[in-house]
């Protein structure tokens, strides 16, 4: 069994339209899958309706099976089981994550103490443990600060420390560089990759950037209009795209590069 599988996944909104179709992929203990696709696409729906939280108003069908639990179907309390435990999700602006009224620390302490049982001088070492494993040095003080006290790249070192705390088995991380500077989004992608890599834990990453998933991804699904238009490992799609608009993606990721190099010769 996968730790996900997506068999035929749609997303419909109440008018009945059709926001993602026909999307099956699998993932499994360990993986690093992609999913890459211009804005609108159906990247992000497709997340959320793994994690069981697509916004009211959507539906979804076809079948998404998390950890043996049916993320569709299931009574909203297993759903609710599965979030944070067995899959979290760092998303693109981590405020959308984080408490604006709550400090760093207690944040990252919720899921320790929610899901591990936590508390006392224990709970205080892993937030600090936690804190120092996303490379944020002067934990003291970040862990008493608040999310508006903190830079853009310290908060979303915090999502992710929040996101790994109970040790998740898979985290989706949907466009967590885009919002940053490049120096500030090549550090957080290093840390990514350092973190799943030492945890084993699986991961789907999800952006429209493709050089970025090239980076941390060994396969990858592309989709357009909700629809996945070609899957494969990413080496593969780069070197021999066979969907034009994988082609179109490739081309223009490698226009951008030689544009970059062109600049960096002047
Ligand atoms: N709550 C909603 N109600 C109705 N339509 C929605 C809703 N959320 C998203 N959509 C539509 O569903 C489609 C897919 O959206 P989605 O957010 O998954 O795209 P995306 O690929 O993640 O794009 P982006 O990179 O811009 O976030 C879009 O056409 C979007 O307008």
């Amino acid at each position: 069994m996968s730790l996900l599988s997506v068999d035929s996944l749609g997303v419909r909104d109440q008018s009945g339209r059709s926001l993602v179709s026909d999307v099956s992929f699998a993932v499994e203990p360990g993986d690093r899958i992609g999913l890459i696709g211009e804005s609108g696409s159906g990247k992000s729906l497709t997340a959320l309706a793994v994690m069981g939280l697509l916004p009211p108003g959507l539906t979804a069908s076809g079948g998404i099976e998390l950890d043996g639990v049916d993320m569709i179907r299931a009574p909203e309390r297993r759903r609710t089981g599965v979030r944070g435990r067995v899959a979290s999700v760092v998303f693109q602006e981590p405020l959308t994550a984080l408490d604006p009224l709550m400090t760093a620390g207690r944040q990252i302490a919720g899921p320790l103490r929610r899901f591990q049982g936590m508390k006392g001088a224990a709970l205080d070492e892993a937030v600090r443990a936690a804190l120092d494993e996303v490379r944020l040095t002067d934990t003291d003080r970040i862990a008493r600060a608040y999310p508006h006290q903190l830079s853009g790249g310290q908060r979303q070192r915090v999502a992710i420390a929040m996101a790994l705390a109970c040790r998740p088995k898979l985290l989706i991380a949907d466009e967590p560089t885009t919002a940053l500077d490049v120096t500030v989004q090549a550090e957080i992608l290093d840390l990514l990759d350092r973190l799943v890599d030492v945890h084993g834990t699986a991961l789907l990453f999800i952006t429209h950037d493709l050089p970025v998933v090239a980076r941390v991804a060994r396969q990858a699904h592309v989709l357009r209009a909700g629809r996945v238009v070609e899957s494969g490992p990413i080496t593969e799609l780069i070197a021999h795209p066979t969907d034009p608009y994988t082609r179109t993606l490739v081309d223009s990721a490698r226009r951008f590069d030689a544009a970059l190099r062109g600049a960096h010769d002047d």
